[in-house]
């Protein structure tokens, strides 16, 4: 058996993360704390021997900026990219540059959970034309913008680019980088770990740590998936749980 190595990192944090804002489409950059942990990324991948051959990102400066600065970290600026949009964040709707805690506030715990982690349950969709509505942006030409997405939404626009170009890369024996979003990595380690719809509520994806899976040839986990640095990786994780608290 082949094994095949998978490096996800989310972006680190963002403008909008650190003013605790609901993002999604929205192209943020990253804070100066954001580009360190994009470092310290690359600085880990290179201290664990996992120097990626291939890169694949979302079309968001926050995941671009990312995978820049930490490959620029670990020497590897200059592998082949690809980027979709179908790594994008999901879309948050109408929330879409919200204050979290503010909604939080509004609509109660339950609800405010609802939208940010229940499978099934979108936010409101965006108003066409409003300022944070991405339909006119000429990356998404041709794509038909989603007004709203939840996780179940993400699942079935990720899968074609995980079965295709990924997949593709994993089974040419490259050491492929994902450097993407907190909920487009969501959906991605549901199908890799077999979470199900229920449990998914409690996974959060930790900004700037390499994340690496070991897959076998049918590209599934031959064991649980790695933080490179498991304790900054479980404090990060509950940070991001924590947010509009
Ligand atoms: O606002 C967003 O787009 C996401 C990620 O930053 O937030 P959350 O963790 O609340 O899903």
């Amino acid at each position: 058996m082949t094994e095949h190595t998978l490096v996800l990192l989310r972006h680190g944090e963002s403008d909008w993360n650190q003013k605790n804002l609901f993002t999604g489409w929205v192209d943020v950059d990253l804070t100066e704390k954001g580009r360190e942990e994009a470092r310290r990324g690359g600085r880990l991948l290179q201290e664990a021997g996992l120097l990626p051959d291939v890169l694949h990102t979302s079309v968001l400066r926050r995941a671009i900026t990312t995978a820049n600065l930490a490959l620029d970290a670990c020497d590897r600026h200059w592998i082949p990219v690809r980027r979709s949009w179908r790594l994008n964040e999901r879309h948050y709707g109408a929330l879409q540059g919200l204050d979290k805690a503010a909604t939080r506030e509004k609509y109660g715990e339950e609800q405010f959970m609802l939208w940010r982690r229940s499978f099934d349950t979108p936010p409101p969709p965006i108003e066409p034309g409003s300022e944070f509505d991405q339909a006119g942006d000429p990356r998404y030409a041709g794509i038909d913008v989603p007004a709203t997405e939840c996780l179940a939404d993400v699942i079935p626009r990720l899968m074609p680019y995980w079965e295709g170009e990924l997949a593709d890369d994993l089974r040419a024996g490259h050491t492929v980088l994902v450097t993407a979003h907190g909920n487009s990595l969501r959906a991605l380690v549901k199908h890799l770990d077999g979470i199900g719809d229920d449990e998914i509520a409690g996974l959060n994806i930790p900004t700037g740590m390499p994340l690496v899976y070991r897959l076998g040839d049918d590209l599934m986990p031959t064991g649980p998936g790695e933080y490179l640095d498991p304790d900054a990786a479980a404090e990060a994780a509950a940070a991001v749980a924590n947010q509009g608290r």
